[in-house]
């Protein structure tokens, strides 16, 4: 079977991390042509825009957006008018509307689409949503802190508008938490931490609900020590469940559990070949909803300015 033909657009810190490295892993797929405006992707063509790749560059199926938020809409909107299956890194668009209006479009067209929130594919989540499936949740603490420094060296456009700051590590926190519940959920308060010279937090502290009233909190820090804190313990009747390490570790009651051997990235390309081969999508909105609806009714607190 040929492998599909695949573009990508941002060679960045996580194309280079993660997307490349999981592309060439997975022979459903092979990278043909990058196009981005910082140094070039060696063994495949280069294009400084996506424009220039789709009109001079080699036949693709599908194209892997890594780029930041701010400006991926009118780049996710190009590839579908060229036919183009699309993977949306998260946040997948600077604006709720933007997001929206992609889900749309995928529907009325004959691709697919993911939004993908590379979190939900840690190795302990799916343990996770199997044994919470028969238990009765009762609270959720959500702990995400990690250092901008380390994650994103240099890359100012996390501050500015659209950038999302905390919540862009954060929103991975709602996206395993929103997988992993029952119940949509809603913010009922949120406090921004915001720097003097930022347009957006470094710090937040939200506090979240479903219909049914659980109690979830989540401490969202940019400015954390080096090593990362990234838990999220869920206090059920039967017992307590907690993920740590961004979900590649479980435990239940203190108790290590069995996870998934597979990384976060092999998982989400697999995922994605599975969705174009069933010609579906997977596109959720709700992650980026919540961190929207922090913004609208989160409170302001100025903090001292940051500096990379
Ligand atoms: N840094 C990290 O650890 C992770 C980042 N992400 C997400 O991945 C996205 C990118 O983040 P990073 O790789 O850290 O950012 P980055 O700033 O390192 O990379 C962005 C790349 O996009 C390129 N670019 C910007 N506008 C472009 C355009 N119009 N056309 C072509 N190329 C363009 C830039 O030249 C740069 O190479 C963000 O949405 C972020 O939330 C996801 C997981 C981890
Ligand atoms: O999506 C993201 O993940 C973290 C970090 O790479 C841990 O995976 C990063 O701050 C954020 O963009």
């Amino acid at each position: 079977m040929q492998p599909i033909r695949l573009g990508l657009v941002g060679y960045g810190k996580i194309a280079q991390d993660q997307h490349v490295p999981a592309i060439h892993a997975n022979p459903a797929f092979q990278l043909v042509a990058v196009a981005t405006q910082g140094q070039p992707c060696a063994g495949v063509e280069n294009f400084r825009s996506l424009g220039e790749l789709l009109e001079n560059g080699p036949h693709v199926d599908a194209i892997a957006f890594c780029t930041p938020p701010q400006g991926r809409f009118a780049l996710v909107q190009q590839a579908l008018a060229a036919g183009k299956h699309v993977l949306v890194e998260k946040p997948p668009c600077a604006t709720l509307g933007e997001a929206m209006a992609l889900v749309e479009q995928v529907r009325e067209q004959d691709v697919s689409g993911l939004f993908a929130w590379h979190s939900r594919y840690a190795p302990g989540i799916e343990a996770a949503r199997d044994w919470l499936a028969s238990r009765t949740v009762h609270s959720v603490q959500i702990d995400w802190k990690e250092d901008v420094r380390k994650w994103h060296p240099g890359q100012a456009w996390i501050w500015q508008p659209g950038g999302l700051g905390v919540f862009d590590p954060g929103i991975n926190a709602l996206s395993i938490a929103t997988h992993l519940l029952a119940l949509p959920l809603f913010v009922e308060s949120a406090e921004l931490r915001v720097p003097d010279n930022c347009q957006s937090p470094i710090a937040a502290s939200i506090k979240m609900a479903d219909a049914r009233h659980l109690d979830i909190r989540a401490e969202f820090d940019f400015d954390h020590g080096h090593d990362e804190l990234w838990s999220i313990e869920i206090r059920c009747a039967e017992g307590v469940l907690r993920l740590d390490n961004g979900g590649a570790l479980l435990s239940i009651d203190g108790v290590r559990q069995a996870v998934s051997e597979e990384g976060e990235y092999a998982a989400v390309y697999r995922h994605f070949q599975q969705l174009i081969n069933d010609k579906a999508s997977d596109m959720d909105l709700q992650p980026l909803r919540l961190v929207a609806d922090s913004f609208f009714v989160g409170s302001r607190t100025a903090v001292e300015p940051f500096y990379d």
